[in-house]
C-alpha cells in the first residue's frame, strides 16, 4: 500500500505546562479519512504539524518520503495543501481569481497552467461565475469554497480540510461531499478534520479519533461507530442515523438513511 503520510511518535506541546500531542503514531495511504474529536483534542495541531508549519518536539513526520523536520514550509508546499478552519487566515488578495492562483504560482506552475487550474478548481465548487469578485464581498460560505479551491488548484497529492464544512447549506455540504469522493478516486490523500458525525459517515471510508493529544480509535468508520461507549468516553456521538436504527433494535451499524432502507427492504422481501 502506498504510503503518503509517516507519522511516528510524534510529541508536541506550546508550552512547558502542557503536552497537545502525546504519542500519536499513524500512517495514512490513499483512503478518504476523518480525524475526528473533541474541541482542544489536537486535531488542528496535528495538520499544522503534517503540513510542516509547527515542527515535532519529539517523533518524525515523512511526508511523500520526507522529513518534516528538514524540509521548509515552501518545499513542502507542492506536495501538501491545507485548508485553514477559518477562511480569513487564508485569504489575502483583493481578488478570487488571484487568490486561487496565488499557490500554483507560488510552487512554479506558470501563469497560463496557474489560471487554468484555478479556473478548474472554481468551476469543481461552482463558483467560477465568483472570479473577479473580493473574496471578503462574498458570504463565508463561499469565502470557505475559494480557500478550497485555492488548494485544488496546487493540484498537491495530499489535501487536508479544516472543517469544510462550517457555514455550509445542504447543497454546500452536497458538493464538499462528491468533491471529497472524487479527489479520492483520483488518488489523491484526503484527510478531514470534521465535527460533522453525518457528514463523516457519509463520506470517509476511515475514521480516526483523537482523544487529549492521543489516538483512541482508528479503523474504517462503520466500525469506529459501532464502538458507542468507547466514543462516549471521548464525549462524541454516532451519527444520528446510527443512533436512531440502534433504538429501533438494529444490530448492525448503519451510516447512512439509505443502507437502512435497504436493509429493511431486503428483510420484507
Ligand atoms: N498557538 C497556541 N498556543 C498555545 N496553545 C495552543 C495554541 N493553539 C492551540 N493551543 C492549545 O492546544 C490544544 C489543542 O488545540 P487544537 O486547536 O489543536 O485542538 P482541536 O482538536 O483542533 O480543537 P478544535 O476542534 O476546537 O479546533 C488546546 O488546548 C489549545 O488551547
Amino acid at each position: 500500500m502506498d504510503k503518503k503520510i509517516s507519522v511516528e511518535n510524534l510529541h508536541f506541546s506550546y508550552t512547558e505546562e502542557e503536552e497537545v500531542l502525546k504519542g500519536i503514531s499513524l500512517e495514512f495511504d490513499h483512503r478518504s479519512t476523518a480525524i475526528i474529536g473533541q474541541n482542544g483534542a489536537g486535531k488542528t495541531t496535528f495538520v499544522k504539524l503534517l503540513k510542516g508549519i509547527l515542527k515535532p518536539k519529539i517523533g518524525d513526520i515523512i511526508i511523500n518520503g520526507k522529513n518534516t523536520r528538514e524540509a521548509t514550509v515552501a518545499e513542502l508546499a507542492g506536495e501538501i495543501g491545507l485548508v485553514f478552519q477559518n477562511p480569513n487566515d487564508q485569504i489575502f488578495k483583493g481578488k478570487v481569481i488571484d487568490e486561487v492562483m496565488f499557490g500554483p504560482l507560488n510552487i512554479g506552475q506558470d501563469e497560463d497552467t496557474a489560471r487554468d487550474n484555478a479556473l478548474k478548481a472554481l468551476k469543481m465548487l461552482d463558483i467560477a461565475d465568483k472570479q473577479e469578485i473580493n473574496p471578503y464581498d462574498l458570504t463565508l460560505s463561499d469565502r470557505k469554497l475559494v480557500t478550497i479551491a485555492s488548494i485544488l488548484a496546487m493540484d498537491t497529492a495530499i489535501i487536508i480540510l479544516d472543517e469544510p464544512t462550517i457555514a455550509q447549506d445542504y447543497a454546500g455540504k452536497e458538493k464538499i461531499k462528491v468533491l471529497i469522493k472524487d479527489l479520492s478516486k483520483q488518488g489523491k490523500l484526503v484527510l478531514t478534520i470534521i465535527h460533522d458525525m453525518d457528514f463523516v459517515a457519509e463520506t470517509f471510508e476511515r475514521t480516526v479519533v483523537f482523544n487529549e493529544g492521543r489516538v483512541l480509535l482508528d479503523s474504517n468508520t462503520r466500525d469506529v461507530y459501532s464502538q458507542e461507549a468507547v466514543l462516549k468516553d471521548a464525549y462524541l456521538e454516532p451519527p444520528h442515523v446510527t443512533q436512531l436504527c440502534h433504538k429501533l433494535g438494529a444490530q448492525n451499524t448503519f451510516l447512512t438513511v439509505e443502507e437502512y432502507l435497504e436493509y429493511k427492504k431486503a428483510k420484507t422481501r
